[in-house]
């Protein structure tokens, strides 16, 4: 297995408050991760860090085995593209635009696109379901067909590793199932995925590996079946579920019959 991206120690705080704590983490060539944990837990700041942009308190984050403090961004948007969790622009760009912006990092100043780049921009909308609406300005679109462009823009970027913060969250359902079957062949043909996602059956029938954060820390980590268990639900979720196997290979889970149990905690 090769590692590309690694955290070791990691430890971050807002002000005084600390809210990465002490995160050692190894992702591989290949995978498709999971971060899952409940609102506040520190998913979005460990993506932030995993991306460089913010600066870890204490430890380190490393990038195909170099710090990644050594890279700078534009070197780092080669081989890492991100989807963040907020997608509202202000500016009129068309669809186009944004996705030709994940060009940028190949481009010198001033250089225009070439057929290539033409080329994999049109494939990173077809791939997305965008080409009808390719001219289109984005902040006349929906939420969740915005998301889609900014998972074009990722895809166009051509880096390898994608980490992405809810990128299904305000899609339809078809959608949902459409840009994680992408972002899994993505995986299937090398790429590494991090995903923050908040579906735990979703993220259980598509993610190799998921990654229980809770109050900045790692609380689990494995398989979708050894990480969603009855009592991790209930720890670090405040539910009440039943579990069970999905597929044949037991590796996703149905959780039904769920029950807040937030106060009952208390
Ligand atoms: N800019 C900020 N300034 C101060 N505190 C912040 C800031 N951004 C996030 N936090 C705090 O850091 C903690 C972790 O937030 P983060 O957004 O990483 O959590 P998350 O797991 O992604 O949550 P969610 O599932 O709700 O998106 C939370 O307590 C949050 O209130």
């Amino acid at each position: 297995m090769t590692t590309q991206l690694a955290c070791s120690n990691l430890g971050f705080s807002y002000g005084k408050q600390p809210v990465i704590k002490n995160i050692s983490l190894s992702f591989n060539k290949g995978e498709f991760v999971g971060l899952i944990g409940p609102n506040g837990a520190g998913k979005s700041t460990l993506l932030n860090l995993l991306m460089g942009l913010i600066k870890p308190t204490s430890g380190e984050v490393e990038l195909a085995g170099q710090p990644l403090k050594q890279y700078k961004q534009r070197s780092i948007a080669r081989h890492i593209s991100l989807v963040p969790q907020d997608v509202s622009i202000n500016y009129a760009f068309s669809v186009r635009e944004i996705v030709a912006m994940g060009r940028n990092p190949h481009l010198g100043a001033f250089q225009p696109e070439a057929n290539r780049d033409r080329k994999l921009i049109h494939l990173a909308m077809e791939k997305t379901d965008l080409l009808r609406m390719a001219d289109r300005s984005v902040n006349q679109l929906s939420g969740g067909e915005r998301q889609r462009v900014f998972i074009a823009r990722a895809i166009a970027q051509e880096a390898p590793i994608l980490l992405m913060d809810e990128p299904t969250a305000s899609l339809d359902l078809c959608h949902q199932l459409e840009v994680l079957s992408l972002i899994k062949t993505l995986t299937k043909d090398g790429h590494l995925a991090v995903s923050a996602i908040h579906d735990v059956e979703l993220a259980s029938r598509f993610c190799d590996r998921l990654i229980l954060i809770n109050d900045g820390k790692v609380a689990a980590q494995g398989t979708p079946i050894d990480v969603l268990t009855k009592e991790n639900l209930y720890r670090h979720f405040s539910i009440e579920a039943d579990v069970e196997p999905y597929d044949q290979e037991g590796q996703s889970v149905r959780v039904t019959a769920i029950r807040s149990c937030g106060n009952d905690k208390k």
